[in-house]
């Protein structure tokens, strides 16, 4: 009997509190400051049951329904969804101090609990620090040194890659999601430490009928692990900036948290090794003897007497960068390059596949610039020379951008829309819409490359790498490794697609499978 009443008394209490919670939601719902259109929110989840369908982060149904400036809800954090180009003009000015020079507020509780706050780039609010770390990446990543030297790494990888689909022989099926993702991660960890990653290996051991390859055990399931948690990583990003502190630690949701914590905390964990053994490496290498050049070294001598980045920091920032912070670089070079890399080649390759008039095109162009040998090596100059599989690669993202969302934050209150914002208020950029704007595109859903060749305007008006002083510092990379891989693909395969491609959006526009057959085209060695 006394259970029974405590337990009455109990459910009262949890009555009252979902009762003041729920009406403190709505309070807050109906006096928001510039209500907007938009789908109504429910207590807790805000519209995550309608954001969220079949595990893709959708917004695009909302400006379909509400227009290009509307609002949605995840959880209680309001996002106020910008789809045209006009509205994100002011968002996207390259400018010192911008106000919108934030992609999260300070106070966001998922991305500190996984240590991502502050730290790095792309959540780093802290302006200084950003800058010292942003100025690494923009004399090293955009060199064109550096950028040679990836054309080289990418040929090699992709050499690499191609005697496994040799072996494997041209009736396999090929899973080329997986194959590209394995690609990217091999090349972007050679650039980034001069070891290699054995990327290709287990995959490959999981497929083939032949012999498998007599690696250590310990070797192919490290890497294997590595390459599977660097994308849980990237995925769990969009987890952890939604969810407030409180939903990730509800019954049943606190699993998933701790899985995704577990994977972050292991990359981290062996990260923290290859920093050790390569500071170990520096330490015993005689001062007169020159060290490896890659972006890991380059990170830990830089304002060191070791320095091998040619003092590329400025007289505000002399300290040298602590190995907290070079874990945190690296991770972002590898979350942020390889995924969307990848899904990019999967996408140019399907929209490819589907319109044989550019695919013509593309393969004449890379015919009159490289020569007809298929088998001859490429430099980056030869690949500047390719303007149409440059625009290729833009109509490619202007459909079906990898990253077709992205967040920024107002530092001060701000008119956007002819609304006055509070500062903190979330602007989601749909460049899914913006790109495929009618006002602007004709027949904006058609493949088309041709909409680049010379209309300098378009260029304008595709945000592949984003905008404002953040926007992408491996977009040098990013666009050698895509046009380089789009050549060795192009010259020597013909691609058949089976079936259709599959694909997710969370962070990125990803590709869950597209599978095709290989053929050799005539003239090619391997
Ligand atoms: C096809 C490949 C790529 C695409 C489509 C892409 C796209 C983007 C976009 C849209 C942003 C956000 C920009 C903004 O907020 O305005 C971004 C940021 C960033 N990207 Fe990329 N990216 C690619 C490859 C890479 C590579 C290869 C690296 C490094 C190796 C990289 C590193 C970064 C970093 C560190 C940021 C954050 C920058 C900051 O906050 O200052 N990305 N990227």
């Amino acid at each position: 009997m006394e259970t029974t009443n405590f337990l009455q008394e109990i459910l009262k209490i949890l009555l009252v509190a979902l009762i003041a919670y729920i009406s403190y939601y709505y309070y807050k719902y109906f006096t928001r400051e510039n209500p907007l259109p938009g789908p109504f929110p429910l207590p807790l989840i805000g519209n995550l049951h309608q954001v969220l369908k079949n595990g893709s982060f959708d917004v695009s149904k909302f400006q379909t329904k509400y227009g290009d400036l509307c609002e949605f809800y995840t959880c209680s954090k309001r996002f106020i969804l910008l789809s045209n180009d006009d509205l994100v003009q002011k968002i996207m000015k390259p400018t010192i101090n911008s106000p919108f020079h934030n992609r999260v507020n300070d106070d966001n509780e998922g991305l500190e609990e996984i240590g991502l706050l502050n730290t790095g780039l792309a959540f780093n609010n802290n302006y200084d620090n950003w800058l010292f770390h942003r100025r690494f990446y923009a004399k090293v990543m955009m060199s064109t040194s550096f950028i040679k030297q990836s054309v080289i790494v990418a040929q090699n990888s992709f050499i690499e890659m191609e005697k496994y689909w040799n072996d494997l022989g041209e009736d396999t099926i090929i899973e080329f999601n997986h194959w590209m993702k394995r690609y990217f991660f091999e090349t972007i960890f050679i650039i980034s430490t001069n070891n290699r990653a054995y990327a290709f290996a287990n995959h490959y051991n999981k497929v083939t009928k032949n012999e498998k390859l007599s690696l250590p055990e310990s070797v192919l399931k490290e890497s294997n692990t590595f390459v599977e948690s660097i994308n849980v990583v990237v995925q769990s990003l969009q987890y952890f900036f939604i969810l407030p502190r409180i939903v990730l630690y509800l019954p049943i949701i606190e699993r998933y948290t701790k899985y995704l914590k577990g994977r972050v905390y292991w990359v981290r964990y062996n990260v923290n090794d290859i920093i050790k053994s390569r500071r170990e490496e520096i330490s015993k290498t005689p001062i007169d003897q020159k060290l490896k050049s890659d972006i890991l070294t380059m990170f830990l001598t830089v304002n060191t007497e070791r320095d091998i980045t040619e003092r590329i920091a400025d007289d505000l920032h002399d300290e040298p960068m602590s190995d907290k912070d070079v874990q945190r670089n690296f991770i972002e070079i590898m979350g942020a390059g390889i995924d969307t890399s990848s899904n990019s080649i999967c996408f140019l390759v399907n929209f490819l596949e589907n319109n044989p008039k550019a695919k013509q095109r593309m393969i004449e162009e890379i015919e009159r610039v490289l020569g007809k040998d298929p088998n001859s090596s490429f430099t980056f100059e030869d690949l500047s020379k390719l303007e149409y599989v440059e625009a290729v690669i833009k109509e490619s993202s202007r459909i079906r951008s990898v990253i077709p969302l992205i967040f920024k934050t107002n530092s001060v209150p701000e008119v956007i829309g002819s609304y006055k914002w509070s500062k903190g208020t979330c602007f989601g950029l749909n460049f899914d819409g913006i790109q495929k704007q009618k006002s602007f595109w004709k027949d904006p859903e058609k493949f088309n490359p041709d909409r680049f060749m010379d209309n300098p305007d378009s260029k304008k008006k595709v945000y592949m790498f984003g905008g404002s002083l953040r926007s992408c510092p491996g977009r040098n990379l990013a666009m050698v490794g895509l046009k380089a891989t789009l050549v060795m693909l192009y010259r020597k395969y013909d691609i058949e697609l089976l079936g259709s491609l599959k694909e997710h959006i969370g962070m990125i526009r990803t590709c869950d499978e597209l599978k095709v057959k290989l053929r050799k085209r005539k003239n090619v060695n391997i």
